[in-house]
């Protein structure tokens, strides 16, 4: 069985989990933070999440976990067939990482401590979030999901890495459901489904956890 590890508070420990749970894996979790001792060696960048496969090999990095997960259990597909679809799905995966979740992570400390963050910082942020924009609006349909009919990996991923670009946008002031038409709708039949609302609750019963160990570090 592989094991997960991680926290349910990360929107990062949320892509591979969320998508194991569709693919019906039965796989273990394993309630770990980055800086625990020994980490470095499931992930070598000390970043949740990482995952033991079946064999005992770790691998890190949410899309690689994503990538792994459909090679090795590839029943209901997360990728489309089609070649250029499914690159097509990657090309949006990696957007979202790079313009819209890695910018607003960047004010998930002022958002955490209530301080407020510089005027140059949050404008850094927003002038890449505006990359993330206009990706978003080019790749994206909205019909239902992200690429039309198939539910993908660029659902889930896009799902989560909006956690962060929301808690950013209240400190921006970006408002991507003003400005990605469609997001909003897709958000919230995304939330209405049964393993969006485990992964929610699993989140929820780790936030007490979460913010002691935030609180054991500071
Ligand atoms: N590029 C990594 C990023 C993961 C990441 O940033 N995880 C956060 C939790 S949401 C983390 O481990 N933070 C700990 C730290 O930065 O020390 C991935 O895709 O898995």
């Amino acid at each position: 069985m592989p094991t997960l590890h991680g926290f349910s508070y990360s929107n990062y420990y949320n892509i591979p989990k969320h998508a194991l749970l569709y693919k019906g894996v039965v796989f273990s979790e394993d309630l770990v933070y980055a800086s625990a001792e020994g980490y470095n060696k499931l992930s070598p960048a000390l970043k949740v999440p990482s995952l033991t496969t079946d064999s005992g090999h770790h691998l890190s990095e949410a899309a690689v976990l994503c990538e792994y997960i459909e090679e090795a259990y590839p029943q209901r597909p997360l990728f489309p067939a089609d070649v250029f679809a499914r690159n097509k799905n990657r090309q949006l995966m990696h957007m979202a990482e790079l313009y819209l979740e890695l910018p607003n992570r960047r004010l998930i400390p002022f958002s955490l401590s209530k301080q407020p963050a510089p005027e140059q910082l949050i404008a850094e942020v927003v002038a890449v979030v505006e990359r993330g924009i206009n990706c978003i609006n080019a790749l994206a349909t909205f019909k239902p999901w992200l690429f039309g009919a198939q539910f993908t990996m660029a659902d889930i991923y896009l799902y989560y890495v909006l956690t962060v670009a929301e808690m950013g946008g209240q400190i921006t002031g970006v408002d991507l459901n003003q400005r990605i038409a469609g997001l909003e709708e897709w958000r919230s039949a995304f939330a209405a489904d049964p393993i969006s609302q485990r992964v929610a609750a699993d989140k929820e019963a780790n936030r007490e956890g979460f913010f002691s160990y935030i609180k054991s570090r500071s």
